[in-house]
C-alpha cells in the first residue's frame, strides 16, 4: 500500500481536469483550485484551494490560498506569494496580468498589470521602498499599481520601484500550446 497525502484536500486531478492545462506534478494542485485555460504548472509550481489563474500563465511557483493570477502572467520558479489563512498576513495579494515574478522572489502586496519583481526579491506589505523622485514608501501603498518594476539596487542594497512603460512580459506561445 501507498498512501500518498493525508490532507483534507485531495488532488484537483482525481476529480477534474480543466481543458487546456498542463500540470506536471498532480500532487502540487489541490481540489479547489482554478486553472484557466492555457496554464502551465510545472513541477515546482503549486496552486491551493480558492486560488489559481484566469488565463495563459507559467506557474513554476506558488500560489496561495485567496490569490488570483491574472492572464500572461509568470510566476518563476519557487517563487512564494504570501497567504492569509497563517502567519498572521493580513494583506490582500493578487497578481495582475503579464506580470513576472521572478525566480525565489516573493510578493506581499497585489501587483498591478504589466509589474515584475527582480528575480529573488522578496517584496512584503511593509518592504520600505524608494521611488524614482527619492521619496520613501511601504509596499503595500503601491499595492495594485500597473507597471512597477521593483527590484534590489545591487550596489546600495535598497529595494526601489521604478515605472515600466508599456506591456510587461510576454510568454512563450509553444509552451502554452496545451490542446
Ligand atoms: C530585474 C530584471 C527584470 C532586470 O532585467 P532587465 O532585462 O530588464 O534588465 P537588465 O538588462 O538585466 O539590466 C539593465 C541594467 O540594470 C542593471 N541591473 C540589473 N539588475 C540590477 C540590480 N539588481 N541592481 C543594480 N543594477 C541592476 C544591469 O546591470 C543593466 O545595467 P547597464 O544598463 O549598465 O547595462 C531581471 O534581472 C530579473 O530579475 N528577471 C527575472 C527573470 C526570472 O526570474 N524569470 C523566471 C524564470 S523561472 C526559472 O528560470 C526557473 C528557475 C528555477 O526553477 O529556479
Amino acid at each position: 500500500m501507498q498512501v500518498f497525502g493525508v490532507d483534507k484536500f485531495p488532488r484537483m486531478t482525481d476529480y477534474v481536469v480543466p481543458s487546456g492545462v498542463r500540470i506536471a506534478d498532480a500532487d502540487r494542485v489541490r481540489l479547489g483550485a482554478h486553472l484557466a485555460a492555457g496554464t502551465t504548472v510545472m513541477h515546482e509550481g503549486f496552486c491551493n484551494f480558492n486560488a489559481g489563474t484566469l488565463g495563459t500563465s507559467m506557474v513554476e511557483g506558488r500560489i496561495v490560498q485567496g490569490v488570483v493570477v491574472g492572464d500572461g502572467s509568470d510566476i518563476g520558479g519557487g517563487a512564494s506569494i504570501m497567504g492569509t489563512l497563517s502567519g498572521g498576513g493580513t494583506e490582500r495579494v493578487s497578481i495582475g496580468r503579464r506580470c513576472l515574478v521572478g525566480a525565489q522572489a516573493g510578493v506581499g502586496i497585489a501587483l498591478g498589470d504589466d509589474c515584475v519583481v527582480e528575480a529573488g526579491l522578496y517584496v512584503t506589505a511593509g518592504t520600505k521602498v524608494t521611488l524614482e523622485d527619492g521619496s520613501v514608501v511601504k509596499a503595500k501603498e503601491l499595492s495594485g499599481r500597473d507597471g512597477v518594476l521593483f527590484i534590489r539596487n545591487s550596489t546600495t542594497g535598497v529595494v526601489e520601484a521604478r515605472t515600466r512603460k508599456g506591456h510587461g512580459i510576454a510568454l512563450n506561445d509553444a509552451l502554452h500550446a496545451n490542446d
